[in-house]
């Protein structure tokens, strides 16, 4: 399966993406990288990798809806079959996300449903919740809504802080993503039509 990881900046989950796609038995085959910002950590990792690198700055698009159909148009010139956001920053139109309904993952640090939105580590923190981690969904429309795929739970030790919470979750990220675009590549998991997760064996 061809695929694209869309980022906004360091690139780690980018990183663990590229170390799965490399294994033989991967059903993945990472063909693009897009970033909507230039010059980040994220486009030299792919570059290293052999990867094509593309930047598409939001920046110089008067609406969302030209920005989105600018990546999908570069997501056709690479014929991709797969797009995994991977700290991808912008929020996608429901055009965009409709067209890729099913072929759109993201890697949220919580345990969804808890925790949307930005700084989601934080408010696990200010919650006091004992137990958070991260969660792989398909993209719906409605912002970190979208049927999960795969999650992976930490510890929230007593004497953490957001950085060291940060760091124990972005381990977990590592695993779950990876193991995530494997399932979905190799057509393990697909998303049914009532929006809910379905696995091969599901008869
Ligand atoms: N429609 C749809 N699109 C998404 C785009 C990115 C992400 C990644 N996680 C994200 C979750 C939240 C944000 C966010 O609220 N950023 C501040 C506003 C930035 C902006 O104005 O764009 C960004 C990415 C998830 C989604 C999603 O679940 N649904
Ligand atoms: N989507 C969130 O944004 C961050 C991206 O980190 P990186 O993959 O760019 O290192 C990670 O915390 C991830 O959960």
């Amino acid at each position: 399966t061809r695929v694209a990881v869309l980022i906004s900046g360091t690139g780690t989950n980018l990183q663990a993406l590229i170390e799965q796609a490399k294994r033989p038995s991967s059903s993945a085959e990472i063909v693009l990288v897009i970033s909507n910002r230039p010059g980040v950590e994220g486009l030299r990792r792919a570059s290293l990798a052999g990867i094509q690198t593309r930047v598409v700055d939001h920046k110089l698009y008067g609406s969302r809806a030209e920005f989105d159909g600018t990546i999908d148009r570069v997501l056709a010139e690479f014929r991709v079959e797969l797009v995994c956001l991977a700290g991808f920053m912008r929020i996608l139109t429901g055009t965009f996300v409709k067209k890729w309904s099913g072929r759109l993952l993201n890697i949220h640090p919580s345990l969804l449903p808890s925790f949307k939105g930005v700084n989601a580590q934080k408010q696990a923190l200010q919650a006091g919740v004992r137990v958070s981690g991260c969660t792989v969904h398909f993209v719906a429309e409605e912002v970190d809504a979208g049927a999960i795929i795969v999650q992976e739970a930490v510890p929230v030790l007593p004497d953490d802080t957001e950085e060291s919470l940060c760091d124990r979750i972005r381990q977990a990220e590592h695993r779950a993503f990876p193991g995530a675009l494997e399932l979905v590549a190799s057509g393990a998991v697909r998303l049914g039509e009532d929006g809910h997760i379905l696995w091969k064996s599901d008869c």
